[in-house]
């Protein structure tokens, strides 16, 4: 839990100097990419993070058509490992887990030209290792106030009814009222007069293979002025995510790494710039790494009591997708 002291330390450095800066942290908060904004090779290290990117839209493409081929795990296997999961739910160590995996893919393009294709509030590309368009806001910083931004909640938005139904559904009512309680906590730790701005916004995400919806609340804090001084500390406190975590954080944490059968590292990390006055940050989900030649798309969601084994298995492919 928490991040190495040396990422703190540079954090902290960085931001005493008022130094804009990219920061990429993984899962386990013990690798991390930070540098500064003006040291940055766009070829290694590519990001457009609302907007504002070190990369032009349309540079580089070679290939337009872009898609992956799937090759999911079988529902048994699938099973087997939620079955874990829910053991722990029954016994009463976690009452919201966000179970992940990793699926073999076959794209038919480089990572960078999904990068330059892919539309997302938050893109990243690291050369040779992973691309990232992640619809989630981590934390942004600006004027004082802290805000997080919990995504829980997801639909095929071609279903009948869909955004209806997603927010009716008791179970993603429960599974919600859960992330947004355990980012208050977070948030609380680093900050005063923490609230719910918005609760259970609907998001629609189109990609190739159709749209789906996803909930998601707004929540904020007021930071001391000082806070430039203490980046690093304040990432640490709030760092992992609670969204892809779950609750309770630390014990959820121990079985999630005792349950799922592979490295997350830098997917579900968080990424995120510091411009000298503010800071926006993301979830790094809808993540697709390059392992030697071989790729993967990495994907999950929360279990709780109320989960139905199949739904959950759909979700997970169902997230499997490029956004345009
Ligand atoms: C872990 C992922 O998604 C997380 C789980 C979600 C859910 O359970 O609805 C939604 C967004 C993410 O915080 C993923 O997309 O890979």
């Amino acid at each position: 839990m928490g991040l190495k002291d040396t990422i703190i330390s540079t954090m902290n450095e960085l931001g005493q100097k008022r130094k804009p800066f990219l920061f990429i942290v993984d899962f386990k908060g013990e690798n991390a990419i930070i540098k500064p904004l003006d040291n940055l090779n766009n070829n290694e290290i590519s990001f457009c993070f609302n907007g504002v990117s070190n990369t032009k839209d349309t540079l580089n493409i070679s290939n337009f058509n872009i898609d992956c081929n799937v090759f999911p795990i079988s529902f048994e296997q699938y099973k087997s490992q939620f079955d874990k999961v829910y053991q722990q739910i029954e016994r009463g160590n976690t009452y919201l887990l966000n179970l992940t995996l990793k699926t073999p893919i076959k794209l038919t393009a480089s990572l960078q030209d999904v990068y330059y294709t892919s539309k997302a509030k938050y893109k990243l590309y690291i050369k040779d290792k992973f691309v990232c368009f992640s619809p989630e806001i981590f934390v942004q910083i600006k004027n004082n106030t802290i805000l997080s931004f919990p995504m829980k909640g997801t639909i095929n938005a071609n279903l009948p009814n869909a955004e209806q139904t997603l927010l009716n559904d008791s179970k993603e009512i429960a599974e919600h009222y859960t992330i947004v309680d355990l980012i208050r906590n977070d948030l609380n730790i680093v900050a005063k007069k923490v609230k719910v701005d918005r609760f259970r916004y609907v998001d629609k995400i189109e990609s190739a293979k159709g749209a789906i919806f996803q909930t998601s609340s707004q929540i904020s804090g007021k930071l001391s002025a000082n806070w430039h001084n203490h980046i690093g500390d304040i990432f640490s406190k709030l760092l992992p995510a609670g969204s892809v975590t779950g609750s309770p954080k630390e014990s959820t944490v121990n079985i999630i790494e005792n349950t799922e059968t592979y490295h997350r590292k830098y997917y579900t990390g968080i990424g995120g710039i510091y411009d000298g006055s503010s800071i926006d940050s993301a979830v790094l989900i809808r993540f697709i790494e390059k392992e030697n030649d071989n790729y993967f798309y990495k994907s999950g969601g929360g279990i709780t009591f109320s989960s139905d084994v199949k739904k959950e298995y759909e979700e997970l492919l169902q997230k499997i997708y490029i956004p345009y």
